[in-house]
């Protein structure tokens, strides 16, 4: 493979935009390679501006749930486009996506739509102050809510990747309203309530870790988080922008049944379009303004190309019958693919998944199922690992502490093609330690 196209946009990008990249996870810096520069996608492949094809498990960082340029999608979009791009006025689009949320999410009654995963993390925690008069809110270390400055305290994905989870620029007074709790330690949880109890306005978490890599909730964890925060009047939010669509079409919550007070959603419900939403009970919900008091707007909130190819999206997932079945089936493959590859080679790793989602982290731990966990993985290996998987055409995250997402998209050969790439990979690396 060449990529001196990609290397020469890199360089040009550089001049004007930092880092040549507009989300730092893009840079492919942890893995010090060049990034590749994309030009087309379609169903399960990418294709770079060197003419390199890829089968891609990024699926932009979890929206594609369907694969690139659905057609049902890209016709809705089209037909959107053809009536005007944007009004700052309602639409009947947005009513229908609200619908659907509703009728599929099931802690939520109403919804608010906005552009980001961060905006909805942003919203969510003021309208969980807003409601309960309290002002901080405990967060998990290595958890991710986007780039709010309440959550870039210890925080994972990129910040974690790029060695950064405390960012400058978040102001003292932000950071002390932000309580540290560990994930799948209720303990930690328990004795930040015990010292703050009627101050704390909510818990936020990512119901499964996504962003220190796949970190399942430990069985209980979920409901103690639960029952913890009903106790102390304090709210329970969801973070689904991962989960949400993902796991099922309610989500983690319906996935393990418990219930949240606020969700925010992302990723999938744009279709791969700018989009976010919170939502969560009536009573809650209509604390927002222009019902209530608790201030949150948006020019471009529940723009029409946005709800068009959300709500499409939405529809496609209702209306295939086998879709998580078949998500499952094709993950469970992979997964036992690698865990095949990792027995025949000797090399040890922790493979964590659920539906879809999942991680190989390059430990010598037993188990990940804590921050701790998650970061004793040697990211060096999963740097060689991460190229020679894109020297075999398989697109995965340039990070260690990220996902790999299935899609519908992917067909059975793309399972088969990517545990080949697997299995090569993994007896390079084991080569490269006995060498
Ligand atoms: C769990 C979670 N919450 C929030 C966000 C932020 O979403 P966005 O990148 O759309 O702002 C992300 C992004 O990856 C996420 O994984
Ligand atoms: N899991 C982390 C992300 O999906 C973030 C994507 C980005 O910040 O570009």
């Amino acid at each position: 493979m060449q990529f001196s196209k990609s290397i020469e946009a890199f360089q040009q990008a550089q001049q004007s935009i930092p880092g040549g990249v507009n989300s730092p996870v893009r840079a492919f810096k942890s893995v010090n390679l060049n990034p590749v520069f994309i030009d087309c996608a379609k169903g399960s492949t990418v294709v770079d501006i060197d003419g390199n094809q890829y089968t891609d498990f990024v699926s932009s960082w979890g929206p594609l749930i369907f694969g690139h340029a659905h057609p049902e999608i890209v016709s809705a979009i089209n037909k959107a486009a053809q009536k005007g791009t944007s009004y700052g006025a309602p639409t009947l689009y947005e009513t229908e996506m609200a619908e659907l949320i509703v009728e599929m999410v099931p802690s939520i009654e109403k919804v608010r739509m906005v552009n980001s995963g961060t905006e909805a993390t942003m919203s969510a925690i003021r309208l969980a102050r807003g409601t309960t008069g309290r002002e901080k809110i405990v967060k998990f270390v290595g958890n991710y809510h986007g780039h709010g400055d309440s959550f870039l305290i210890k925080a994972g994905s990129g910040a974690i990747t790029l060695g950064l989870p405390d960012s400058p620029g978040v102001t003292a007074g932000n950071a002390k309203d932000t309580l540290l709790a560990n994930y799948n330690d209720l303990a930690s949880v328990e004795q930040l309530f015990a010292e703050n109890g009627e101050n704390i306005a909510a818990i936020i978490v990512e119901p499964v870790a996504g962003n220190m890599g796949v970190v399942l909730p430990e069985k209980g964890f979920l409901e103690g988080l639960r029952e913890i925060a009903t106790k102390n009047g304090a709210l329970l939010i969801f973070d689904e922008v991962i989960t949400g669509f993902r796991l099922a079409k309610g989500g983690a919550q319906e996935y393990f049944n418990v219930m949240p007070d606020i969700t925010t959603l992302g990723k999938i419900i744009g279709g791969g379009l700018p989009v976010g939403a919170y939502g969560g009970k009536k009573e809650i919900m209509d604390q927002l303004a222009p019902n209530g008091p608790i201030y949150q707007a948006g020019t471009l909130s529940g723009n029409p190309l946005a709800m068009a190819a959300g709500s499409t999206m939405l529809k496609l997932i209702r209306n295939t019958a086998d879709f998580y079945p078949e998500l499952e089936r094709k993950a469970k493959k992979l997964e036992e693919g690698i865990r095949n590859n990792l027995k025949e080679t000797g090399i040890k790793a922790v493979l964590n998944r659920v539906g879809s989602m999942m991680t190989l982290f390059f430990t010598n731990e037993e188990k990940v199922s804590s921050y701790e966990e998650a970061m004793s993985a040697d990211t060096t290996r999963y740097a060689k690992y991460f190229k020679l998987s894109l020297e075999s055409g398989m697109y995965i995250a340039p990070s260690q502490f990220e996902c790999l997402f299935v899609s519908y998209a992917h067909s059975d050969e793309d399972i088969d093609n990517i545990i080949a790439a697997n299995l090569n990979a993994l007896k390079e690396l084991k080569r490269l330690r006995e060498d």
